[in-house]
């Protein structure tokens, strides 16, 4: 045989020798650590038939495809269990080649979280799949460069700057335009969820760059007199951001490897909208002379974050990173939770009603409002159970996840019947379905499915109930988007007495449904087919 044959034989041998010592080496250190730790493995869900995933991966794919996945995920859990006999809260399980951790137990959810926060992060993958649209933004990164953004936006969060209401009622106006009443008192059958997309778009670019894009005038059908003098880049930002986060999120299940096969010449053209957007604000707060942004109707200077982020920063990269996070943090989250909200008031006439009764009681009709503010809106204790109680059934990040980033181990999970600690190696994804944990009977109870806003009443809730997460990564907009949402919701109740739903389908069990509504699932979740609703004028509005 030639030389370099055998060369390169001995060489390939070596190198098989070197990897499967180094395997055995690494699976005794893992085996020693465990014990060390007191952990033992935690049920699989691994068939022998599918090691590797492949056929798990491909039925995710295809759910997600159908719009099912999130209910499908919880279905699936729930099939164990009763196969089972028990509820097993931790599992480890093998998606497409990756091994995943997957946790409803609370106690996990706080380590993860909280306890053992240092040892999970969001991990490489996640960071480089949203870095091309978010850069190294709040979203998009860990450790030091996670710890420096949220330092600098956190104070922009304070309360008064987040309860400028004056704001939110001139995106009301303009959403109401697009709801016309008819001469029989009711208005035209409406898909709402666009409409409160546009809204949240409207108001956040306001509170972000103190401009909005006043998206809802664009939508209304004479928008072109209105809006004629306003730049281009106005009217195409809304679609743009909406398709580059759909790409984002479609690249998700090719994995660490296959994920850029999305980044093509679209998403590029579509980031690039994006990114001309921000830049067109960010190079007019650094240009422009520090004049005060105006007053507000009670005489309160007008806030705008990205000034005052800029008394912190002027590097115009960092400055377009904050913001474009912030902008889809602030948007999507606060209209899919008024999908959501809605989806259910129409289902539910009577708790329309009784919320209904609430809003007159504490904030006067719709043409004498009256004590609508940041305190009040916080303070009416329905109209925070609807808010909780749909955010329980419906959270908009309905499964998130963390990466270990070192061996480390999770406090439940382990042994036949879960009570012992679970190691979790370095590089592990740890999944925590907060839309799984949000449905556990045995937590919520029997009605855990039903739309029961009274269940909050004097509730105090602990890890079992984690909508905008928990600890120091804890949610910075959660008050932002409660006062929002809140206040939405009190004034269409003003304005309208009744709704009705036209067309909203829960997917029944018979038609290869789960008996729950289609999940859109992009960076957040809102109903896949929308909100089709009319809605009756209050006679006292
Ligand atoms: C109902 C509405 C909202 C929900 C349910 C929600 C939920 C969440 C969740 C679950 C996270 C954690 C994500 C993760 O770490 O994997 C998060 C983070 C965050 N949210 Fe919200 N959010 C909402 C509204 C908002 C709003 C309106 C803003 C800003 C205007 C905002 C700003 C942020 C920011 C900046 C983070 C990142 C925090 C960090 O990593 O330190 N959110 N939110």
């Amino acid at each position: 045989m030639h030389n370099s044959v055998l060369l390169a034989l001995w060489g390939g041998l070596a190198f098989i020798l070197y990897t499967v010592v180094n395997y055995v080496r690494e699976e005794r250190r893992h085996r020693r650590n465990a014990e060390q730790l007191g952990c033992e493995p935690a049920y699989s869900t691994v068939s022998k038939w599918d090691p590797l995933g492949l056929r798990v991966a491909s039925t995710f794919m295809a759910e997600f495809k159908n719009f099912r996945f999130v209910p499908f995920y919880k279905q699936r859990m729930d099939g164990i269990w009763a196969k089972e006999g028990k509820i097993i809260p931790t599992m480890f399980q093998v998606v497409g080649t990756t091994p995943i951790i997957v946790t409803v137990e609370p106690k996990n959810v706080q380590a993860i979280l909280a306890t053992k926060f240092k040892d999970f992060g969001l991990g490489q993958f996640r960071n480089k799949l949203f870095n091309p649209l978010l850069g190294t933004g709040i979203f998009a990164t860990d450790g030091e460069q996670w710890a420096h953004a949220r330092a600098m936006l956190r104070p922009q969060f304070a309360r008064d700057q987040i309860s400028d209401l004056d704001l939110e009622e001139t995106h009301i106006q303009h959403l109401l335009q697009h709801l016309p009443v008819k001469g029989d008192g009711w208005t035209d059958v409406t898909n709402i969820q666009p409409l409160f997309f546009s809204l949240t778009l409207d108001s956040a670019t306001e509170f972000l760059f103190g401009q909005s894009t006043n998206s809802q005038l664009f939508n209304l059908p004479n928008h072109a007199s209105k809006t004629a003098n306003d730049p281009t880049i106005f009217k195409d930002f809304p679609l743009a951001f909406d398709n580059a986060q759909r790409i984002t999120s479609s690249a998700f299940p090719l994995g660490e490897t296959f994920y850029p096969l999305k980044f093509g010449k679209e998403f590029r053209a579509q980031v690039k909208i994006c990114h001309d957007f921000i830049d067109h604000f960010v190079q007019q707060a650094l240009t422009k002379e520090k004049t005060p942004a105006g007053t507000t109707s009670s005489g309160k200077q007008k806030f705008v974050f990205l000034d005052a982020v800029v008394e912190s920063t002027r590097d115009p990269i960092e400055l377009r990173n904050h913001m474009i996070n912030i902008l889809l943090a602030g948007r999507d989250t606060t209209a899919s939770t008024l999908s959501w909200v809605f989806l259910e008031l129409v289902r539910n006439p009577a708790i329309y009603a009784k919320l209904r009764a609430v809003v007159l009681d504490n904030f006067g009709s719709y043409a004498n409002p009256r004590n609508i503010t940041f305190e009040s809106l916080k303070a009416c204790s329905y109209l925070q159970c609807i808010l909780q109680e749909s955010l329980r059934l419906y959270p908009v990040v309905p499964n998130d996840s963390r990466v270990a980033l070192r061996d480390t181990c999770l406090p439940q999970g382990g042994g036949p019947d879960g009570s012992k600690p679970t190691y979790v190696r370095k590089g592990t994804a740890v999944e925590y379905p907060f839309y799984i944990m949000s449905r556990r009977k045995d937590i919520w109870g029997e009605d855990a499915d039903v739309f029961r806003p009274e269940r909050f009443d004097g509730r105090k809730s602990g890890w079992e109930y984690v909508p905008f997460n928990g600890g120091p990564r804890i949610c910075i907009g959660q008050q932002f988007a409660l006062t929002e949402a809140a206040y939405v919701i009190v004034r269409l109740l003003q304005r309208f007495e009744a709704c009705e739903g036209v067309g909203n389908s829960w997917e029944p069990v018979e038609k290869g449904g789960y008996g729950y509504v289609r999940w859109d699932l992009g960076l957040t979740g809102c109903p896949a087919d929308g909100v089709k609703i009319r809605f009756k004028e209050a006679v006292d509005s």
